[in-house]
C-alpha cells in the first residue's frame, strides 16, 4: 500500500483525485492539506471537507495551509472552477472540522512519524505548503519516498503561453521544490491534456449509479462547460487524478528522466518548467516528466474507485 499526503486546492479535478485516492485499495490517504490556488484558502478548504463528506472519508486529518503564495499576489481561477471553486454540484455541510494544525506542520509530522521512504507527497496545487515544509524541516527531503505532482508542462502552458497554473501562481515555491534532491515526478499538462473526460467515460461513471458518482458527473458537467468556453476544449482534461494514478500504478503512463528548473525572472516565461532534453540526463538527475497516458486504464481506475466507495447517503 502506498501512503500519501494529498496537498490540493479543490478544484473539480482535485476532488476527483481525492476520490481516486480514497477509493483505490493500493493507496492509504494519510492526510489531506489545502493551499490557496483555484480559489481562496477558505473556499478550497471548505470544498475539501465537503468532498470528504460526499465520499465518507473518515479518520483522515484535513489541515489548511498557506493563504498566499510566498512572495507574489494571489491568482485564482474562477473562469474554470467558479466562484465557490467547486461550482456545479450542491455541496453538503462538512461532517468534521478542519484540523487545528497548519498544513505545513501536518505534512512534517506525518512524514517524520512514518518510517523513511514510506510516505509520498502528492501536490495537485501551487507548491507553497511543500516549499515551506522543506524549509521548516529539511529532513523531510531525505525521508519522503518521492514527490509526484500535477503541475508544469515541458511543452505546454495554460496560465501563460509556456507556464502552467500550479507553478506560475507561486514560481518561487516551485523553484524550491524542484531543486530539492528528492525524487520528483512532474505530471504536467503534456500528460494531463490526454486525460479527457469523453462521453464514453461519462457513460461508465454514470453506470456506477451512486451519489459519489453523481457528484463526479456534476463536477465534469460544469468543468466541461467552463473548459469549452475558456479554453476551447471539446472535453475537459481532468489533471489532478493523473498524479494519484501514477502512484497507484506507474505503468499507467510513460515517463522520461530529464533535468527541470523553474523560470523566475522571464518576462514571457515566468513560471515555465524548463526541461533540458538536449543531452543524456546526468546520472544524479532526480526529476522525470510524464509523457504518454494509457487513457483506458486511467479512467478504469477512477470508475473502479467509485465502485469501491459505493453508495454514500
Ligand atoms: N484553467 C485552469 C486553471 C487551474 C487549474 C488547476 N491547476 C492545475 C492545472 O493547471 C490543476 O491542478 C487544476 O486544479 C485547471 C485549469
Ligand atoms: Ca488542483
Amino acid at each position: 500500500v502506498k501512503k500519501i499526503i494529498l496537498d490540493c486546492d479543490p478544484g473539480h479535478d482535485d476532488a476527483i483525485a481525492m476520490l481516486l485516492a480514497h477509493g483505490n485499495p493500493n493507496i492509504e490517504l494519510l492526510a489531506v492539506t489545502t493551499v490557496v490556488g483555484n480559489q481562496t484558502l477558505e473556499k478550497v478548504t471548505r470544498n475539501a471537507l465537503a468532498v470528504a463528506r460526499i465520499a465518507n472519508i473518515t479518520g483522515v486529518p484535513f489541515a489548511a495551509g498557506s493563504a498566499r503564495p510566498l512572495i507574489r499576489q494571489i491568482e485564482i481561477a474562477p473562469d474554470i472552477h467558479g466562484d465557490s471553486g467547486l461550482d456545479g454540484p450542491v455541496l453538503p455541510e462538512p461532517a468534521f472540522d478542519v484540523d487545528s494544525r497548519h498544513a505545513v506542520d501536518l505534512i512534517i509530522e506525518t512524514i517524520m512519524s512514518h518510517p523513511p521512504k514510506t510516505v509520498t507527497i502528492v501536490p495537485t496545487a501551487g507548491l507553497t505548503n511543500i516549499a515551506l515544509a522543506a524549509r521548516l524541516e529539511p529532513r523531510i527531503v531525505e525521508r519522503v519516498k518521492e514527490v509526484v505532482l500535477m503541475g508544469g508542462g515541458y511543452h505546454v502552458g495554460n496560465w501563460s503561453a509556456v507556464a502552467e497554473f500550479n507553478i506560475k501562481i507561486d514560481p518561487e515555491a516551485a523553484h524550491i521544490v524542484f531543486n530539492e534532491k528528492w525524487p520528483l515526478t512532474m505530471v504536467g499538462l503534456d500528460l494531463t491534456h490526454q486525460a479527457l473526460a469523453t462521453p464514453e467515460v461519462v457513460e461508465k461513471i454514470k453506470a456506477v449509479g451512486t451519489n459519489p458518482a453523481k457528484f463526479v458527473l456534476e463536477l465534469l458537467e460544469f468543468f466541461g462547460t467552463m473548459y469549452k468556453s475558456a479554453q476551447g476544449f471539446d472535453y475537459p482534461p481532468v489533471h489532478d487524478p493523473c498524479a494519484v494514478a501514477y502512484v497507484i500504478d506507474p505503468s499507467v503512463m510513460t515517463t522520461q528522466k530529464v533535468p527541470i528548473d523553474i523560470e523566475l525572472t522571464g518576462t514571457l516565461t515566468l513560471g515555465m518548467t524548463v526541461a533540458d532534453f538536449r543531452s543524456p540526463p546526468p546520472a544524479d538527475c532526480h526529476t522525470q516528466v510524464a509523457v504518454k497516458l494509457d487513457h483506458q486504464r486511467f479512467w478504469d481506475l477512477i470508475v473502479d474507485a467509485l465502485e469501491r466507495i459505493g453508495e454514500v447517503k
